[in-house]
């Protein structure tokens, strides 16, 4: 919000900065010169000028180009040809118009933009040129933007400052759509949902509803939910969240970590149902007891756990309040232990489910690993896919190469024998282990089995 209202004074001062200079250019003109000059500073009345940072990150994109450029010609044209960059100057065009730049330091280090261009191209340069460049400017800064990843400290270890609510690493998962296996059509779904969202400032602010969405990802485990969330990150450029219910004690902290947050960001809450059995399902026993026993106490202890409702009551109210630009995620194994308030339509905005491998999901992933299109043995792994549940997961782990050398024949044949084996063990209802703890647990040992 500070930024917006940063942006928007900035962009006021430029309105004010530009007829100022209009006026003072006009007469400039008439009695020197057929061009106009207008500048950018870096600070304004001692804030920094957004707009200025803005047009430096669209210069410098653009003298990369052009550098790149030259690089290109000083290879064809003999070493005399070459053109000399003027370093200060960078010449620009838009809609048939050119204009040039160039940045001022002064002896304080303040520095400054200068924009020049022909009397003639006012209006455009005015009207629409500056607009563009902030704009892109911003968006190029946006893409190259380091993701990061979020994870809450602990409630205890918070002092007074924002900053300690959440700590961060770089964000560095390869997870992306084109190799996450599951119904191309269900994916091209989920694509179209995102791109709608990300682009739907305008749209959002038309229907008068807060620009965020929230997703719910459902399905056993090891059937891509947190690699899904990865590859949203990715797609969009936003950072993750990745919010520890169990790390705080109770849903004014819960408020306090989700205001910290910034746009462009997804909010992940993974295993939802864990979270809360732990947090409602012990605070509605202690209310029991403690209004019998002691009601004073009782106000106490409601006050020591993340409920359910709290978290409600953020999606549906604070949520909306507190900035824009945020996807909220949750994932669980068990869609059929939540409570319905959580899962409402309306509340979530898209309901995702990740189930077990099919035999399209399947061949992505022999893409992926093995580069295969087409062999023999897919007819034997489709039939028996058809009768076996198995995760993403396990068909991932048989695929992955043992060797130096990608071993398709060995690789297919290992995930037959794997599917045939759960096969013959899912008659026998030895399914796979039912609490999710024991999943963790299982999890954990494939991934240490892998590394
Ligand atoms: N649909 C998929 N497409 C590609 N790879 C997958 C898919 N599902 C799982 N994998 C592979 O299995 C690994 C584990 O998957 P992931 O962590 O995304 O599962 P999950 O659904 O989040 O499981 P859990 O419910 O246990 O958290 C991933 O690192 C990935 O390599
Ligand atoms: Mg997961």
């Amino acid at each position: 919000n500070h930024l917006k209202i940063a942006i928007k004074e900035f962009l006021l001062s430029t309105i004010q900065q530009l007829s100022f200079f209009q006026r003072f250019s006009d007469r400039f003109i008439n009695f020197f010169s057929p061009y106009v000059e207008i500048n950018f500073s870096q600070y304004e009345d001692y804030q920094f000028n957004h707009a200025f940072a803005a047009i430096e990150t669209y210069l410098g994109a653009k003298a990369t180009d052009k550098a790149k450029h030259l690089r290109a010609s000083q290879v064809k044209e003999s070493k005399g040809l070459v053109l000399k960059r003027d370093e200060t100057k960078v010449r620009d065009e838009y809609e048939g118009v050119t204009v040039w730049w160039e940045m001022e330091t002064d002896s304080t280090g303040y520095r400054t933009l200068k924009l020049t261009f022909h009397r003639r191209s006012r209006d455009i340069v005015t009207d629409s040129y500056i607009k563009y460049v902030v704009e892109e400017g911003k968006s190029i800064g946006a893409k190259n933007k380091q993701m990061k990843l979020f994870t809450n400290n602990p409630s205890s270890h918070w002092d007074s400052s924002k900053k300690s609510f959440w700590r961060y690493i770089d964000f560095e998962h390869p997870g992306n759509f084109q190799t996450l296996a599951m119904d191309p059509k269900k994916k091209e779904e989920i694509l179209n949902d995102l791109a709608a969202f990300s682009n739907g400032k305008e749209y959002y602010k038309k229907i008068g509803k807060a620009w965020k969405r929230g997703y719910l990802l459902y399905g056993p485990p090891g059937t891509g939910k947190s690699t899904m969330i990865a590859a949203m990150a990715n797609h969009l450029n936003y950072s993750i969240y990745d919010l520890e219910l169990t790390a705080i004690r109770n849903n004014s902290e819960l408020r306090k970590l989700l205001t910290a947050t910034s746009s462009k960001s997804i909010i992940v809450i993974e295993d939802i149902d864990c979270s809360l059995d732990l947090t409602g399902k012990r605070k509605k026993e202690r209310n029991l007891m403690t209004s019998r026993e002691d009601g004073e106490q009782g106000s106490e202890e409601d006050k020591s756990f993340v409920t359910l409702s709290g978290l409600l009551n953020f999606i549906d109210g604070i949520w909306s309040a507190c900035g824009q630009e945020r996807i909220i995620v949750f994932t669980t194994n068990h869609i059929a232990k939540l409570d319905p308030a959580l899962i409402r339509r309306g509340r979530m905005d898209m309901h995702i489910e990740l189930s077990y491998c099919s035999f399209e999901a399947f061949k992505i992933l022999a893409k992926n690993y093995l580069d295969l299109d087409t062999h023999p043995l897919f007819k034997k792994i489709e039939s028996l896919m058809k009768e076996t549940k198995i995760a993403p997961a396990d068909v991932a782990e048989n695929l992955m190469k043992k060797n130096v050398e990608i071993d398709a024949d060995g690789s297919l044949k290992d995930l037959i024998q794997a599917l045939e084996r759960k096969k013959k063990s899912q008659g026998a209802q030895l399914d796979e282990p039912k609490d999710k703890y024991i999943n963790k647990f299982y999890k954990a040992f494939r991934m240490s089995s892998k590394a």
